[in-house]
């Protein structure tokens, strides 16, 4: 005779299978999605995360090619027609957890992270690509042949990399991955605005973001300027 916990037990071990196929079934739909089209990335993981300035979705993605991991933090629904809050930023790992002076990193991530907070909605995707995409060794290096005098674009060239080495069609996918298709993008530099656009993202608006200059970083700024073509109300309007 089968008693309650038999029954019990029966329907755990059909809903654990169940779910099983489901979540199988939902990451091989994402690969074929990745695959049809032509996504450099695969979303791996998500998660809840309370944080500071809401609760948020954090997803794991993948590179296809390497299995670099990348990150978007996702707070409220993205996924309706309005234009989503967003920025792309780049690991610093200097400035956004060690309180380096030397770029604008950390202030940035902290005053997005609040701003995403206050409107309730909007996305943060952490692209992993450390130094301008030369990894955190040579970032180190570079940074100690502008304690030399170099600038941080000349130190780049020195090394042997472009002034910026980084992929950001890799962010383009994380948008579609995500159902964002439309940002308003919170940088102040055009060139991810450019590429965005030419990958298929609608950037309807570029928000600046103007935080933490100071007496150790202001060269560095001007040369983001002078060389890199980003927008500084500060600096341009010199
Ligand atoms: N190679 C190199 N990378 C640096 C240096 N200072 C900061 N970085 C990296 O630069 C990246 C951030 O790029 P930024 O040029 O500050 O800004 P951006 O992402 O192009 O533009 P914004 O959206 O306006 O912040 C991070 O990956 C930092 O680690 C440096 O002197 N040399």
């Amino acid at each position: 005779m089968f008693g309650v916990h038999d029954v019990l037990m029966t329907g755990i071990c059909f809903c654990k299978f169940h779910f099983r196929i489901f979540e199988s079934s939902l990451l091989i739909s994402r690969i074929i999605f990745a695959m049809n089209e032509n996504l450099k990335l695969r979303r791996m993981a998500e998660a809840k995360l309370p944080t500071e300035f809401g609760h948020c979705l954090i997803v794991g993605f993948e590179e296809i090619s390497s299995g670099r991991d990348h990150i978007a933090l996702v707070y409220g629904d993205i996924t309706t027609p309005d234009p989503v809050l967003s920025r792309i930023h780049s690991e610093c790992l200097t400035g956004d957890t060690l309180f380096s002076l030397k770029c604008d990193c950390g202030h940035q991530l902290g005053a997005t992270l609040s701003q995403i907070g206050q409107e309730g909605r909007g996305v943060l995707l952490y692209h992993r690509q450390e130094g301008r995409g030369i990894g955190l060794v040579n970032k180190i290096r570079a940074y100690a042949l502008q304690d030399k005098g170099l600038d941080t674009v000349e130190a780049n060239l020195q090394l042997g990399f472009k002034p910026d080495e980084r992929d950001f069609t890799l962010c383009a996918d994380m948008y579609k991955l995500l159902g964002v298709r439309a940002v308003r993008l919170i940088t102040n530099n055009p060139l991810k605005v450019d590429i965005l656009k030419k990958a298929g993202i609608n950037v309807v608006e570029r928000v600046p973001i103007e935080v933490g200059r100071n007496g150790n970083n202001d060269r560095y700024l001007k040369v983001k300027a002078e060389k890199l073509g980003h927008l500084f109300k500060n600096c341009n309007e010199k």
